[in-house]
């Protein structure tokens, strides 16, 4: 026998031994899912290539149960308890393949930094983020949509019936909005989307999820992982790299000026400045940070409030509901504050009722089983499974919320279940997660959300344009692709000023 004969046969043997061991002897044997996740981690990875995998494995929930196995070494669970047995542990940490460094970076981010290391960056992070902090942003914030406002005014033209009248893409205004908004925030400028009324090319390379992927899956092959420096496209690289220098450039000079007002990297110098040395982030931590933030707070937002506005297109009545709830309780739009707006019961149902339909985050949260091995929605596993709460078949499922499929802000005016939703498990609602790792923006994001959506209804009528455009682009919300985050569609609406 050849030694390439040989070599094929070894490798043979070695596929066969392992399904053989994945399917009868792997302490996850006793779990159902589909014959070939359970063979291997290629058709997961597959199928989030092709941007489904959130409502694959819904099906597959729905077809195998609560807990079911979509990896050789992984559980899914819709079971709500796992939410509380998995993510307040801060050594349950994402596995490394779905937690990466760009290429050529030392620093670590939060989302793949080590247990210790985090820990010092959340610390760091902390008085950045608090509710004290997001009060003092609120101007910011303010700013940019009296901005987005004056865009949007700039859209109206004369009907003919004596009124003024527009139609815009509300999803890349949205977008321009957070992106200025976490711009100046983070890195002491924004990107000037609003002022210029484009996209800022770095914006596409920071939301190129799908080149993430692709690396993510590499990352689960050690080989070709390791061939990555060499076989990852020069411009890509430059790319990234030229966003990351002007990052750097950004901070250092919004570190050199005097700073009119509070934003994150005041928070971090006063840390940094009040702390031993040991617990300080280093300049490079610093930018790679910020990095992630700008990343993680605002495409985030941009996805709950272009689901807020699919749906209340699609629902004339609940947006009237709205409308009425604000114009009633403000006088001027001067009054409207964010701390008014947190205690506006339907703005808060219709954003909460957004996050379930259109989660941010609708992909499965995992997290590696530590040492010793843990209990999760009562199954003992052992260290190094993976564990996950599949978000988007939770907040999908009929068992956890009533009519799941239906835009009903009106199940979240119980605080429990009702007579018209009695299935409203609010333990399976976490859009934002929880523990350590949970969202770090969570009150920014409220409060952005808030003052985003109660301004622009407070100001314009919002319907669909004339014409079927409208009707398919707010139809469409489920048949959009999930790179982690959904691939959105432009939403074209009809705006007035409303009388
Ligand atoms: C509606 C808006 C948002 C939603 C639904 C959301 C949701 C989440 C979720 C589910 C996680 C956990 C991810 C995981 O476990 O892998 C997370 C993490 C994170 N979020 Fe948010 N987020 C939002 C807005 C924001 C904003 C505005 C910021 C910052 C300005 C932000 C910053 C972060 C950061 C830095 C992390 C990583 C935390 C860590 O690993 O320690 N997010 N977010």
């Amino acid at each position: 026998m050849g030694f390439v004969q040989a070599a094929v046969g070894a490798i043979v043997v070695y596929f066969v031994t392992k399904a053989i061991y994945n399917l009868y002897f792997h302490p996850l044997s006793r779990y159902p899912g589909p014959l070939l996740w359970r063979l291997s981690q290629l058709p997961q990875l597959v199928v989030m290539l092709q941007g489904v995998l959130p409502f694959r494995i819904k099906e597959l929930h729905d077809k195998y149960g609560d807990v079911i196995r979509v990896g050789p070494n992984e559980l899914s669970f819709v079971d709500s308890r796992a939410w509380k047995d998995i993510y307040p542990r801060k050594d349950f940490l994402r596995p490394p393949q779905w937690g990466a460094r760009p290429p050529g970076v030392e620093a670590h981010n939060l989302i793949s930094a080590p247990l210790e290391i985090h820990s010092r960056f959340r610390k760091a992070l902390a008085p950045a983020f608090s509710e004290k902090a997001t009060q003092e942003y609120e101007p910011t914030v303010r700013k940019y949509i009296d901005k987005l406002l004056v865009r949007l005014d700039e859209t109206l033209k004369p009907d003919g019936d004596g009124n003024e009248e527009g139609v815009a893409d509300i999803f890349q205004w949205l977008n321009f909005t957070t992106f200025d908004i976490i711009g100046d925030l983070s890195w002491g400028r924004a990107f000037h989307c609003l002022d210029s009324t484009k996209e800022h090319p770095f914006i596409a390379v920071l939301l190129h999820f799908k080149v993430a992927l692709i690396a993510t899956v590499i990352k689960h092959f050690p080989a070709l992982d390791a061939l990555m420096p060499y076989i990852t496209p020069a411009s890509a690289l430059n790319m990234l790299h030229n966003v990351i220098k002007t990052g750097q450039q950004r901070i250092q000079e919004r570190k050199e000026s005097v700073a009119e007002k509070k934003d994150v990297i005041a928070y971090l110098t006063q840390y940094n400045e009040s702390c031993v040395p040991e617990a300080r982030m280093t300049d490079e931590e610093i930018e790679q940070n910020t990095l992630t933030i700008i990343v993680a707070g605002s495409e985030t937002l941009t996805t709950a409030l272009t689901g807020a506005f699919h749906y209340l297109l699609m629902e004339n009545e609940k947006l009237g509901i709205l409308s009425e709830e604000i114009r009633s309780t403000f006088g001027s739009e001067e009054q409207i504050t964010g701390a008014k707006l947190a205690g506006l019961p339907y703005l808060n149902a219709v954003l909460s009722e957004a996050l379930r339909l259109c989660p941010p985050l609708p992909d499965s949260l995992r997290r590696r089983v530590p040492k010793g091995g843990a209990t999760i929605a009562g199954h003992t596993l052992h260290e190094g499974v993976t564990v996950a709460t599949a978000c988007w078949s939770q907040l999908q499922s009929a068992s956890h919320f009533s009519e799941p499929e239906s835009f009903a802000p009106e199940r979240w005016l119980h605080g429990g279940p009702s007579k018209t939703f009695p299935n409203h498990d609010a333990k399976a609602f976490y859009p934002f997660s929880l523990g350590p790792h949970g969202c770090l923006g969570q009150s920014l994001a409220w409060l952005e959300m808030r003052m985003i959506l109660a301004l622009l209804v407070w100001r314009y009528d919002f319907s669909l344009p004339l014409g079927s455009a409208g009707e398919k682009a707010a139809n469409g919300w489920r048949a959009q692709k999930i790179y982690w985050t959904w691939e959105k569609a432009p939403l074209l609406v009809r705006i007035r000023r409303a009388t």
